[in-house]
């Protein structure tokens, strides 16, 4: 797993850095970390604009001009706040022959030492001209300028990174943001930095957490998955929904609801029965894709929270605990719930999602003591007990219509297996995006593509030696 600070623990971490090491020398290690970037994007190309803010990621970007200099590179620097230059930096920029500009022209890449770990809201109206005429690539330093670097929201102009480079650890606007290629530069702040704040799996945590069924086990030990979804309305969802958890593990699948014969026909290995009342015992169900919010509904929810299994609450049954917070009386208090809106069904729970989502998704998982899934092109997954995972998607293939169906179905699968519901939302989330891209190579898809294509995501994470 990779860990993500948030700027006040890295500003902490670095402080106490710094009193043990040469002043500047922090700065020059991490300049010296973006020239080494800089020089690989370029390429053998050798024109270089810098634009420089006011405080240390503009010091960063002169320091890292100077390195360029001293490697025979043509810089320019453009500086948004010429009095508040970073004073070092400047000198030493200057005196190895780079040039202060009014405007950046004919640059093979940009450098944006504009705002860095302090920067707060969009950019200000003089940076935000020089970065709208820009026509290289752009190599932000630390964070692209602009983008809020605890929350990675962006509410205005901002810089558009090819690559990124950052220094220390990562922060949340590297999983939650596009920040191109991200390159972290080690500036020693390990010991100093306890715990991270946010978890990003990797794709061998996804590998390692599946479960994938060993000589011993049967189809009832990876457990059975109940899908309680679809209506005579909407039989689609239920064939997703089953279908996902089909092919997400070896363990059984019931499926209970009005869409039966439709989810027989599609999914023979699924055993479906029209009412939950006779579906049969489950480790884990998942409820709510298509069931509609009508009386019935109400009561297989009420029926799926009172069984004393993991749940994955997902669409309709967002909505029904929403509007009818009686609901929630139903629920088991021992048993895992995980909760998977999207910003609509968010605020029919608690208000709008805000520019925060991570802090949105933990105070949801707080106050309903779940599991929640926050779906965006950033998924965060809250856990009751605070750890928050997040997952950026590289490309939007899995903004689909049933794309959510399917992600409920590996939910409850995992949930099913016995994974712990954090890791189960956090790894269903990452292989769903991955077999979205898998399926769509380029073109857009529907959700019973991004489903075909779940067994070669799991296929893709696995570890290469098992067998
Ligand atoms: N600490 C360390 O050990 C190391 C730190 N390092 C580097 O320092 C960076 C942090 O530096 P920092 O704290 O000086 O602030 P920084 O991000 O440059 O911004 C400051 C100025 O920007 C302004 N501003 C704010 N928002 C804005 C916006 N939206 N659009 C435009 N401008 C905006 C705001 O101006 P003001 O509000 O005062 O007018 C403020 O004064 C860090 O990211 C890393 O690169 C490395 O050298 C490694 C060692
Ligand atoms: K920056």
């Amino acid at each position: 797993m990779r860990g993500l600070w948030t700027t006040a623990r890295v500003k902490a971490a670095e402080d106490r850095v710094m009193a043990r090491v040469p002043a500047g020398s922090l700065m020059r290690r991490a300049a010296f970390g973006v020239a080494t970037v800089a020089l690989e994007v370029l390429a053998g190309r050798r024109r270089v604009g810098l634009l420089v803010g006011a405080g240390n990621n503009g010091g960063d970007a002169l320091w890292a001009g100077y390195y360029l200099r001293r490697r025979g590179v043509s810089v320019a620097a453009v500086l948004l706040d010429p009095p508040r230059a970073h004073a070092e930096g400047l000198a030493a920029f200057r005196r190895a022959g780079g040039r202060v500009v009014e405007r950046l022209v004919d640059v093979d890449l940009v450098i944006d030492g504009i705002v860095g770990l302090s920067g707060r809201g969009p950019l200000r109206p003089a940076a935000a001209e020089h970065v709208a005429h820009l026509d290289a690539p752009v190599l932000a330093v630390d964070s692209p300028s602009g983008v809020d670097p605890d929350t990675g929201a962006v509410d205005g102009p901002a810089v558009r990174a090819a690559v990124t480079v950052t220094f220390g650890c990562l922060k949340p606007v590297h999983a939650l943001a596009d920040c191109g290629d991200v390159r972290l530069v080690d500036l020693g702040l390990g010991a100093e930095l306890a715990g991270p704040d946010l978890l990003e799996l990797e794709v061998s945590d996804v590998g390692a957490a599946w479960p994938v069924p060993g000589p011993t086990d049967d189809k009832y030990t990876q457990g059975v998955t109940g899908i309680a979804a679809g209506s005579a309305t909407y039989p689609g969802a239920a064939v997703l929904a089953t279908g996902a958890a089909v092919l997400a593990t070896s363990g059984m699948v019931r499926y209970a609801g009005a869409a039966a014969e439709h989810v027989r026909s599609r999914w023979p290995e699924a055993i479906c029965t029209g009412s939950i009342t006779d579906a049969g015992r489950v480790q884990a169900w998942v409820v709510g894709p298509g069931l509609g919010t009508g009386l019935g509904a109400e009561g297989v929810l009420r029926a799926v929270l009172e069984a004393g299994v993991p749940v994955c609450a997902d669409a309709d049954a967002i909505t029904m605990l929403a509007n009818n917070p009686d609901l929630w009386d139903a629920r088991d208090p021992d048993t895992p719930l995980v909760l998977t809106p999207h910003d609509r069904e968010y605020e029919r729970l608690a208000g709008k999602v805000g520019d925060d989502r991570v802090a949105a998704a933990r105070r949801v998982a707080e106050k309903f003591d779940a599991v929640v899934l926050l779906k965006g092109h950033a998924t965060v997954v809250a856990g009751p007990d605070g750890r928050v995972l997040v997952n950026r998607a590289r490309t939007s293939w899995a903004a689909t219509a049933g794309s959510g169906d399917v992600l409920s179905g590996l939910i409850g699968a995992l949930l099913a297996a016995g994974v712990d519901p954090l890791l189960a939302a956090g790894c269903a989330a990452r292989v769903h995006v991955l077999a979205a891209e898998l399926a769509a190579d380029g073109a857009p898809i529907p959700a019973s593509s991004l489903l075909a294509s779940v067994p070669d995501a799991i296929r893709a994470v696995r570890p290469l030696s098992s067998p």
